[in-house]
């Protein structure tokens, strides 16, 4: 059986720690190494107990050595790392999945404006690309470096892709509502994700200014150029994995429930990992936790002619390192589904 050479940089943290969970039982994709940019030499699981079983040590990034151990290198790695890193991999002839927001934008004065750090350069962003494994799989597959999509514009651009396809939303009209569990904030500490702080707590965030923004308007004006801005704001609730967008839109023309749950179906019926609900049922973030689904239910408002839908998806799972997993798997040729396709976590 094929067997390719992995390596995860960020390991330490969340989303590398998740890919270890789902490439750990991956037919094809083999750790050989994890790696670490504070910590050499030390068996990963003195930072996770639970791999207390696992014989790996953090390995120091050195992009030559790797180049010699590994075909593919997950960068699990914050924004402002990867685009220094990534195209030093990349130069190694390595294939590269990135989790950061580094590579998802294809303009460095946009970045700089919404991340407040130097972009990656225009040569190195357009080599990167965007990886919404539904809908760009095509481009997934011939490609060597992928940009995982965000967390936020995962769940809301799976909501918003069959009307954004089919250019029936008004212009400037979609308004999307977010929450997220918080490993979305990653393993360091804040003072957002203090216990006191967040327990029995909900707050807002970024008001207006979330960096996620341009990624989820650029991907909807790759479907419809006329779409214009979205409004996006976020919140952080007391819970560990899951984010839910609710999401609003008017439509240009009259459209019963019907029609449009009949336009979900039809849109998904070939991805298997997004699940659309039969017409009155909406998803929980428990329905997906610990699975790389993302389930969509919708309804239409007579009153105010507006579409409602609701997506929910595990952060780290179809946010991150599910996604990331699924690219990989096209992007390598195989069975889009392997080490991903476990059920949800349930209750
Ligand atoms: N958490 C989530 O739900 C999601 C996260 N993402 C993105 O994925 C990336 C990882 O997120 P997450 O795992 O949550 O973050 P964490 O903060 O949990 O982990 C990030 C890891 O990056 C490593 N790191 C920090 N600085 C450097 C450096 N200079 N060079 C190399 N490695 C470094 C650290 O490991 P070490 O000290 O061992 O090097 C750290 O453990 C981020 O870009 C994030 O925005 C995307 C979607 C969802
Ligand atoms: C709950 C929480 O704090 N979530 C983070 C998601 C960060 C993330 O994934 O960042 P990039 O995709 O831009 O790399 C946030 O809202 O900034």
């Amino acid at each position: 059986m094929t067997q390719v050479n992995v390596g995860i940089v960020g390991a330490t943290g969340y989303g590398g720690v998740e890919l270890i969970r789902l490439l750990d039982g991956h037919p094809h994709f083999n750790i050989h190494s994890v790696y670490s940019s504070s910590q050499n030499d030390l068996p990963i699981s003195e930072v996770y107990p639970h791999l207390s079983h696992f014989a790996y040590k953090l390995k120091g990034i050195n992009p030559k050595e790797m180049a010699k151990e590994v075909e593919l290198v997950f960068t699990a790695t914050p924004s402002g790392v990867s685009s220094k890193l990534v195209p030093t991999l990349i130069n190694e002839g390595l294939k590269v999945v990135d989790l950061s927001g580094d590579f998802r934008l294809k303009d460095e004065e946009l970045y700089e404006q919404w991340y407040k750090k130097p972009s990656a350069s225009l040569e190195d962003l357009e080599k990167a690309i965007y990886g919404l494994s539904e809908w760009f799989a095509d481009e997934v597959s011939s490609a060597d470096f992928i940009s995982n999509p965000g967390c936020y514009p995962t769940a809301t651009l799976l909501g918003l892709a069959p009307l954004a396809q089919e250019k029936i939303v008004v212009s400037n009209s979609i308004i999307i509502d977010a929450k997220s569990g918080i490993s979305g904030a990653g393993r360091g500490l804040s003072q957002l994700a203090h216990y006191a702080e967040i327990n029995e707590n909900m707050k807002i965030y970024k008001v207006n200014k979330h960096q996620h923004i341009p990624e989820i308007e650029s991907v909807l004006s790759r479907w419809d150029s006329e779409i214009g801005n979205v409004m996006f704001n976020t919140h952080l609730i007391p819970m560990t994995r899951g984010i839910m967008t609710t999401m609003y839109a008017q439509l240009k023309e009259e459209k019963s429930i019907e029609e449009l749950h009949a336009l979900y179906v039809q849109a998904y019926e070939a991805k298997p990992f997004v699940r659309v609900r039969k017409l009155g049922e909406f998803p929980s973030t428990k329905e997906v936790s610990g699975s790389n689904y993302c389930d969509i239910g919708l309804d239409y408002d007579e009153r105010t002619k507006r579409v409602t839908i609701v997506s929910v998806i595990d952060n780290l799972m179809k946010g991150a390192a599910g996604q990331a997993v699924h690219n990989a798997n096209i992007m390598l040729g195989f069975e889009e589904n392997l080490g991903i396709n476990g059920l949800p976590v349930y209750p």
